[in-house]
């Protein structure tokens, strides 16, 4: 990742005009309309044209002449945390999310009085300000409990990274450790589980009259364990249980917070019995809110620096996939970057262009480069497809054949056409495919149709990082594709 937080702290020069529109409505620009510049991107290991010139004047200056040189040149960002995906943004700077924050807060403020708030489940896509309401609202509980001796926690945890079950509880304890500011009792590894709950209850009981476990991206602790009990589910059971039971003093409120509108499909009986949560659902952004949350943010930079079409552009790509505000703040954050690395003195639609495509490969990679060499040939082939298409969407029973043509090439085992589908599906987490069912008539079967959240071409040419991959014909697979597209009828 790029992100720099350092700050500027110098003054730019205040200038007479900001010239850009301030009507929250669209001005017209639209990303397909592109005949965007492909300017090369300094993703890793490609040398840009700023580094080659750092090359050529190292030969003549000093590192310290450099650092003074480049400290004198003006920058265009003079706040970088308002463009930081994870600063938590004052209340003023919260933009179509009204419905959400007043449903949030009525149920949690509960906590102020002698009470326990309920459970939550907020779902919806990436992005839609599920972490940020929850924060906020967390924030401000925390801070009307301050001078009323209520003493009111938050703990934390993205559960993106937690394998096991054992792993989430102790990250858990550390959170509440830190919260209270008390020492860990308790092991990292080689203890049972129990203990490590035992040693949470034990923090959250001794230093919270009221806490609210907000678990970000729940559904991924899926656990090595048993699929039909998910490592989530025994997670969601023991917490809500500890906060129903009334065995602790503390009340206890878990926030259960997921991109899967189905995950509460998948939590057992035994853990809903007593999670039993209330919904909030986040939807989808459309290209007039974020620009309406990036006029907010606007003042990241300097004054007059942003030409009109920036922030237009930066929310037309973010609405492109699904109205991702994380995905159009960093849009803006990259262009202007990239126009201060330029040395540029504004920030204009050729670097939002430019951003789109360093943002979107370097997302990209990030999901590719953990997945499977068999997931990768699954996507490689239903993106191949889609590449090919008209539509721009794959159909689960092409893919299927290509992904049978890709394994034939290098020689890998072959997955049945049932268990590419499900790997297909389980991308779907990422949103970077997305699938709908979909038939030709009565008489004939029933197929997955995939749409591409970014460029398939994009996937395609990072998936070809890959060396297995990389070996097989990109003309090949195209023609085994262009057969199948012409057998689809
Ligand atoms: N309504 C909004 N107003 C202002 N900023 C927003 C809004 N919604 C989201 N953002 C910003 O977008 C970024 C992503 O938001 P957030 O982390 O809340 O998304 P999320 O729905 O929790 O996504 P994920 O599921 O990926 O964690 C953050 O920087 C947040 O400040």
């Amino acid at each position: 990742m790029d992100t720099d937080d350092s700050e500027h702290s110098r003054d730019r020069p205040e200038s007479s005009a900001d010239d850009v529109t301030r009507d929250g409505q669209s001005s017209g620009v639209s990303p397909s309309a592109s005949d965007a510049d492909q300017t090369p991107v300094d993703t890793e290991g490609q040398t840009t044209e700023s580094e080659t010139e750092f090359e050529a004047q190292s030969e003549s200056q000093s590192i310290e002449e450099m650092l003074l040189e480049f400290d004198e040149q003006e920058g265009l960002i003079r706040e970088r945390t308002l463009l930081d995906p994870n600063y938590v943004v004052e209340e003023d700077r919260i933009v179509g999310r009204d419905e959400q924050l007043q449903e949030v807060t009525k149920m949690l403020r509960v906590a102020l009085g002698d009470n326990r708030p309920p459970n939550l489940f907020l779902y919806g896509p990436s992005g839609t300000g599920k972490s940020l309401i929850t924060k906020a609202v967390c924030k401000n509980i925390s801070q009307i409990c301050e001078p009323r001796d209520i003493r009111f926690g938050t703990i934390e945890v993205n559960c993106q990274d937690l394998d096991t079950l054992g792993v989430a509880v102790y990250e858990l304890v550390s959170r509440a450790a830190d919260e209270a500011g008390v020492e860990v009792q308790v092991p990292k590894h080689g203890v049972a589980t129990k203990e490590k709950w035992d040693e949470l209850f034990r923090i959250v009981d001794e230093n919270f009259d009221s806490l609210v476990f907000v678990l970000d991206e729940l559904d991924m602790l899926v656990g090595r364990r048993d699929k039909q009990d998910p490592a989530f589910s025994r997670l969601l059971y023991q917490l809500s249980r500890a906060g129903a039971d009334g065995e602790l003093e503390t009340f206890i409120s878990v926030v259960a917070i997921s991109n899967d509108t189905k995950m509460m499909e998948s939590v057992g009986s035994r853990a809903l019995s007593s999670f039993t949560p209330e919904d909030v659902h986040f939807g989808d952004y459309d290209a007039n809110q974020l620009q309406a949350i990036l006029r907010r943010r606007q003042d990241a930079f300097y004054d007059d620096v942003l030409d009109d079409d920036v922030i237009p552009l930066a929310a037309a790509f973010a609405a492109q996939t699904h109205g991702d505000a994380r995905k159009a703040i960093d849009l803006m954050r990259v262009a202007g970057e990239l126009a201060e690395r330029e040395g540029d003195e504004r920030v204009n639609e050729a670097h939002v262009r430019e951003a789109q495509d360093k943002v979107e490969k370097n997302r990209v990679l990030e999901v590719v480069r953990g997945i499977s060499t068999q997931k990768k040939l699954c996507l490689y082939a239903t993106a191949a497809v889609a590449a090919e298409s008209n539509s721009g969407a794959a159909r689960s029973t092409t893919g299927y054949k290509v992904y049978q043509f890709l394994t034939d090439s290098i020689d890998a085992d072959q997955y049945h056409q049932e268990t590419y589908v499900n790997k297909m599906k389980e991308l779907t987490t990422y949103s970077l495919v997305d699938f709908e069912r979909r038939s030709h008539g009565p008489s004939s079967g029933m197929f997955l149709e995939f749409q591409f959240g970014e460029s398939p071409a994009t996937i395609l040419e990072t998936l070809r990082e890959d060396s297995r991959i990389e070996m097989v014909s990109q003309d090949e697979v195209a023609s085994v594709v262009k057969a199948q597209l012409r057998n689809e009828g």
